[in-house]
């Protein structure tokens, strides 16, 4: 009977630990920003100030339009494969992007570009390998690292990793309003602004400010821990890479997420505010 107790004691230890945020200090404003739309759920914790959890977006997971854009999205123009293994090796899909760059453990191989990296494409819905022992499947798959929304000194919300982040992992994608550069130049607020640079001068932009995921509250660093790959699943029109975030590092517990801006980013905001990453190569401070 003592036994018994004792388990339900632990039990109701162990519980308080997962609900409250890791230093006592921090107050749990939310324990899933993301209203169960992300597999995992993201808490929001303020140890700082008594800022409230943010609302004035909309948390999606995929990327959304506001005004019709032609996306080709036609099944007969995706390459696919007819893969019986687990398209390790000569998958047409993984090809196009010279070899698959994911290893069997789902992260980027070692010897992948982090530098200069190449365009992923992911097997997809046209393809014949089974989707569940396909190496070539990762982004796709959404988020697995386990992420907190956090408040900053100076930084305002920010994104840490609630547990470590081996080097290679995909960690989230930029997610929100897919818009012309055109549009994109009459956003007033254009915080959240990611741009697709094509080539070709047709160019579009991902705006997370009314409509975006958790990728939206990563900061910049001059050293980031993050790089952003330009991914295709579902449809291989070149105009609209998603963006994946990937790990160049392994990340610890609690250590925030930060990827370059840019200097597009800090020519516009250096006049409003500098850069704070404390990095021994930080450009913008
Ligand atoms: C601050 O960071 C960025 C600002 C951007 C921007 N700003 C314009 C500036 C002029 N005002 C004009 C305006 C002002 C006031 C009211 C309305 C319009 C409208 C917004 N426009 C565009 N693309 C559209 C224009 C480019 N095209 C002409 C070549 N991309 C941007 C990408 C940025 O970071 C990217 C990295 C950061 C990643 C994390 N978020």
């Amino acid at each position: 009977h003592c036994h018994s107790a004792l388990l339900l004691a632990l039990n109701m230890k162990l519980q308080q630990f997962t609900q409250t945020p890791c230093t006592e200090s921090e107050k749990l404003l939310s324990n899933d920003i993301t209203k169960g739309k992300e597999a995992n759920p993201i808490q929001c914790v303020n140890g700082y100030d008594d800022e409230p959890k943010p609302q004035d977006f909309i948390y999606i997971t995929e990327n959304c339009f506001t005004s019709p854009l032609h996306v080709d999205r036609t099944i007969n123009s995706l390459t696919f494969c007819e893969c019986v293994g687990d398209c390790s090796v000569g998958c047409n899909c993984s090809s196009l992007s010279f070899r698959c760059w994911y290893d069997d453990e789902g992260k980027l191989v070692s010897d992948f570009n982090f530098a200069d990296p190449p365009m992923l494409f992911e097997c997809n819905r046209a393809c014949q390998c089974h989707r569940g022992s396909c190496n070539n499947r990762l982004v796709q798959h959404g988020i697995t690292s386990r992420l907190v929304l956090f408040r900053i000194e100076n930084k305002g919300w920010g994104v840490r990793a609630a547990q470590p982040i081996s080097k290679g992992s995909y960690v989230c994608e930029y997610i929100g309003e897919i818009i012309t550069d055109f549009e994109a130049d009459q956003r007033e607020d254009d915080s959240y602004l990611f741009d697709l640079d094509n080539k070709d001068g047709e160019t579009y932009c991902i705006d997370a400010r009314r409509y975006g995921n958790i990728a939206r509250f990563i900061n910049h660093s001059c050293e980031p821990n993050l790089i952003p790959v330009k991914v295709y699943v579902d449809h291989q029109d070149l105009k609209f890479p998603r963006i994946a975030f990937f790990a160049v590092r392994d990340i610890d517990a609690n250590e925030e997420l930060a990827f370059d801006y840019g200097d597009k980013f800090w020519i516009i905001k250096y006049k409003s505010f500098t850069c704070s990453c404390h990095s021994p190569k930080c450009k913008y401070s």
